[in-house]
């Protein structure tokens, strides 16, 4: 990393089947993503940054240290400038909504607040909820009120750990926009567990991926997306992100047209998001496919000219290829003959012909 990160920690955790074993640097804003399977360590990472588990290392954010083992340091957690969502919200059942978050509050110094209680309210659109008692809150309610009570507490950074994991997929789609709102208002960090492609393809731009309590890469999304090296990158699932703007849309057809950093595309939109909103795109690798020329005559709206980054065997047959539009990374996996075919190397310019993409809400 160039700029000297947010958050440097050096952690290793030993239990009886399991080590952790990780050196992280995450940026100071945005979402970064603990992605990887179950098991791979990603709620004890997030755990350990956060005190709540005894790894031993060094914990350093922005200008404070948390841990230092070697010096003997160790502040617990609730000296930790930190707030920490969990994956069922905890919420005091005996207090109100507004206690909960008042009860947050109290925790931070006044002149450590930067974070009022308003702005959390806000964030979270709870506004109408403030007399209402935990019990009565619909799972994705109690969520948002449980961020903003951690919201509330001013913290350096916002730990959450698969946050949207107990909830069903309409409570899903309910709650993320907010999170969705926290990473676009906020200047506050974010490191978010996840297991879900979809989820992290719609909020991180930061990823860490982890498998067997190591950390395999870590770096902005996009870019780990086209590392052909890294599972994420292998298979039949294989998929890539594009962030785009919604320029304009055509009410006859519901096409809307989106630019992104390498050019345009058209996608067809039931629902016409407002012009100028910000959207992802995830585009499986499945459904690209490569020419030389640009086909005449075709059904396909969108076809970019790209560059071959790099390309790699993936199963028998097949080839997974990376390619470059701009800023943006796509994936195309292809068969081996039509790769020999086309002659396909790194540098060489290719049509991108994209079959088809999805809208990630
Ligand atoms: N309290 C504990 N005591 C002993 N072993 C534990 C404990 N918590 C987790 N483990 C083990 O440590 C390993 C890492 O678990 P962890 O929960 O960090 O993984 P994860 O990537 O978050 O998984 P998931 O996606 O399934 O939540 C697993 O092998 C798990 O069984």
């Amino acid at each position: 990393m160039s700029t000297s990160p947010f958050i440097a920690a050096r952690l290793q955790l030993q239990r009886t089947d399991f080590e952790l074993n990780v050196d992280l640097e995450l940026p100071g804003q945005g979402v970064t993503a603990l992605f990887g399977p179950s098991g791979c360590g990603k709620t004890s990472c997030l755990r350990s940054l956060a005190g709540l588990e005894r790894a031993l290392g060094r914990v350093a954010v922005n200008e404070a240290l948390w841990q230092d083992d070697a010096s003997g340091h160790w502040l617990p957690t609730y000296q930790r400038a930190l707030g920490y969502v969990f994956q069922e919200a905890s919420l005091f059942a005996h207090l109100s909504v507004q206690k909960n978050i008042d009860y947050g509050m109290k925790r931070t110094p006044v002149e450590r607040r930067q974070v009022s209680k308003e702005r959390a309210v806000e964030l979270l659109g709870i506004g109408h909820l403030m007399d209402r008692m935990p019990a009565t809150l619909s799972g994705g309610e109690r969520q948002r009120v449980a961020i903003a009570r951690a919201l509330a507490t001013s913290p350096q950074v916002l730990l959450m750990d698969e946050p949207l994991a107990a909830l069903d997929a309409q409570r899903k789609a309910e709650v993320l926009p907010y999170l969705e709102q926290l990473q676009r208002h906020l200047q506050i960090p974010i490191v978010y567990v996840s297991h879900s492609m979809d989820e992290v393809a719609r909020l991180a731009q930061h990823l860490v991926l982890l498998e067997s309590g190591r950390v395999v890469a870590q770096g902005p999304l996009t870019a780990l997306l086209s590392r052909l090296d890294l599972p994420l990158t292998q298979g039949d699932l294989a998929s890539s992100v594009i962030h785009a703007t919604v320029q304009t849309h055509d009410m006859v057809d519901y096409l809307s047209t989106l630019s992104f950093d390498g050019g345009q595309l058209q996608l067809v939109m039931a629902r016409p998001r407002p012009i100028g909103s910000q959207v992802q795109l995830r585009v499986q690798a499945r459904d690209v496919s490569l020419s030389l020329t640009r086909a005449e005559g075709s059904s396909i709206l969108n076809i970019l000219p790209c560059q071959v980054l790099d390309l790699r065997e993936d199963g028998p047959g097949q080839v997974m290829v990376s390619l470059q539009k701009g800023s943006a990374r796509l994936l195309a996996r292809i068969t081996r003959h039509s790769c020999k075919a086309l002659q396909l190397q790194a540098g060489k310019q290719v049509f991108a012909q994209i079959k088809g993409m999805a809208l990630l809400d």
